[in-house]
């Protein structure tokens, strides 16, 4: 999968570059991240990108020149057909689902936001979808890209060693993760759940399971009511809200 970001703060993306799952997704080839910054096409002395909002009003507005300059080099570095995405809270919520869908895309353009937006013109005459990660207000799309960017790279094929746990991931069926342990066996005067130890893998499946469908019927009913429950979720499910009442 190949990325390339445009932002006023390309040095932020070594968070996703150089550590963890994404960084080694980079070194392995599997993932590119390139950056593409919009100060870089301007032609004035002070370098300016933003400007001041038609109708007035608080803040600053990005300027169009410079992004779709940045745009079309951005385009340009990854491979042919990328779909150029503006990350904002006017977005299409992510959702696994989403990062399902953008991690079959052969390559993605994502354009980081600042100051109170971006020009209406230049999302209407270059932007192909635009994405939220949440109903909240962030300084600047940065950190928005990339959770995008963590989230999809974990769906490329040999990115996470365990070849099933992308699929594995709860929220992969639609529920939330269950608990999870390690040593020391006992902690604080709690034990880990015996069944974790017994090494019976099926009946660790089927406890792991039904923590997942509780938890998510606890925390999350509106999660659940997306999910078309199997007949042995169904009954997981029951028997967790049994042993609640016991
Ligand atoms: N929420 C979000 N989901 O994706 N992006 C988000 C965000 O809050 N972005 C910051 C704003 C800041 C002003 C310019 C446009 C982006």
């Amino acid at each position: 999968m190949e990325i390339s970001v445009v932002s006023l703060f390309p040095e932020m993306f070594a968070a996703v570059r150089d550590y963890g799952v994404t960084g080694r997704a980079v070194q392995n080839g599997l993932l590119s991240i390139q950056c593409c910054n919009p100060r870089d096409f301007t032609t004035d002395r002070h370098q300016t990108v933003d400007d001041r909002p038609y109708g007035g009003g608080p803040g600053m507005v990005m300027k169009t020149e410079p992004l779709q300059q940045a745009i079309a080099v951005a385009k340009a570095s990854v491979a042919p057909g990328a779909t150029v995405i503006y990350l904002s809270p006017q977005g299409r919520q992510l959702t696994q689902a989403g990062l399902a869908e953008l991690a079959a895309k052969p390559s993605l353009v994502l354009l980081a936001g600042r100051y109170e937006g971006v020009d209406e013109r230049l999302i209407d005459s270059e932007i192909d979808e635009e994405w939220s990660i949440g109903d909240y207000v962030l300084s600047g799309g940065e950190l928005a890209a990339m959770v995008m960017i963590d989230g999809l790279s974990r769906l490329l094929p040999g990115v996470l060693g365990h070849h099933l746990s992308a699929e594995q991931d709860s929220f992969a069926e639609g529920l939330l993760d269950c608990p999870h342990y390690t040593r020391p066996e006992h902690f604080r005067g709690m034990a880990v759940p015996g069944v974790l130890l017994s090494g019976n893998h099926e009946a660790i499946r089927r406890w792991r399971l039904k923590q997942s469908l509780g938890r998510t019927w606890l925390r999350r009913r509106d999660l659940l009511e997306q999910v078309e429950l199997s007949d042995e979720q169904n009954k997981l499910l029951a028997e967790f809200i049994r042993e609640l009442d016991d």
